[in-house]
């Protein structure tokens, strides 16, 4: 019980740690010299766009979904998470903060793709390619690939798009060896990671991974991994090539900001309005609906 833990747990505010990086929709924090804290917010951004109505319970359905997949794929490879529940969280963040070990990560986005879609399909309308890797023709919207590929990027600046690079220009960076290990485990993951989403009834159709090194120089699997925000998830059923998917969890969001409803004109650079109450609750329960059937656990079995 809280009382209980109360006793065991030390009252740490979060601006006692000193922030080191931020996203759109995250921060990280240093807590120590050894750890630091991945805070996800409720916050959650459309058409590059970071809205200004949150979506309660998102950081930590997304915190919890990243729990999920550290322990499915500890088999394969080693994670930075060292709790997801410990004194060092302070309780304003709890659920959707995780304490991780500091790595050196490497400055490399790893992208796999199982179907093509966003900058991988403007790149193969352009050039035939993706990140250098030669595709069949006749592939459109939404296409299923042969088989899944790895299409790495360099990080952008906040608000600006990664640039899709090659894996020579990968092993330009962090040498020949360890890139084909990144992209040998990227795939392995995003194939174990795939094949178990598809058996809930949910394609993903890709996703970004970052890694790290350990002390030790051991590859360890860094980041949130595998969420919505990470990745792309479409309802299965609903699958069809072709024409953009819907998003599992964003539909919502995006089909009201494109409504007239909304009053909103996408292709300007007003930030888009709030969001209605009825949209903001039908969203919660697609992330909440998402980590259920991916995980078959029960969100209210997580800390909050
Ligand atoms: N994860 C991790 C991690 C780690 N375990 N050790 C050292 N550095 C990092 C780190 C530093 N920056 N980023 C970029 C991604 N950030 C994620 C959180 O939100 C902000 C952006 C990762």
């Amino acid at each position: 019980d809280r009382a209980g833990e109360a006793e065991s747990r030390t009252v740490v505010a979060l601006s006692e740690y000193r922030p080191v990086a931020a996203g759109k929709v995250r921060e990280l924090y240093e807590v120590d010299d050894e750890h630091l804290l991945m805070v996800a917010s409720d916050r959650v951004s459309a058409y590059d766009h970071v809205l200004e109505t949150p979506i309660p319970d998102k950081g930590r359905v997304l915190t919890a979904m990243s729990v999920f997949w550290f322990e499915l794929l500890g088999d394969l490879i080693d994670s930075h998470l060292v709790a997801a529940d410990d004194p060092r969280i302070p309780d304003e963040v709890r659920g959707r903060a995780l304490l991780v070990r500091k790595l050196e990560m490497l400055p490399v986005e790893c992208v796999a793709r199982g179907y093509l879609s966003g900058s991988g399909l403007a790149e193969y309308r352009e050039t035939g390619r993706v990140c250098g890797v030669p595709l069949p023709d006749g592939l459109t919207e939404a296409s299923r690939l042969p088989e899944p590929i790895f299409t790495p990027a360099t990080k952008a600046e906040l608000g600006e798009h990664d640039e899709n690079v090659s894996l020579d220009a990968v092993a330009a960076t962090v040498g020949r060896e360890r890139a084909g290990q990144l992209r040998d485990t990227t795939l392995r993951i995003y194939e174990r990671a795939a094949e178990h989403a598809r058996t809930r009834g949910v394609i993903l159709a890709d996703t970004k991974f970052e890694f790290g090194l350990a002390a030790d120089g051991t590859l360890v699997l860094g980041d949130e991994v595998l969420t919505p925000d990470s990745s792309r998830y479409w309802p299965a059923d609903e699958y069809a090539p072709g024409r953009s998917q819907p998003s599992f969890d964003k539909q919502y969001v995006r089909d009201w900001l494109t409504s007239p409803e909304s009053g909103w004109d996408r292709a300007s650079d007003v930030p888009p309005p709030p969001l209605p109450a009825e949209v903001i609750a039908a969203t919660r329960a697609r992330y909440v609906e998402a980590y259920e059937r991916i995980t078959g656990r029960d969100l209210t079995a997580w800390p909050s």
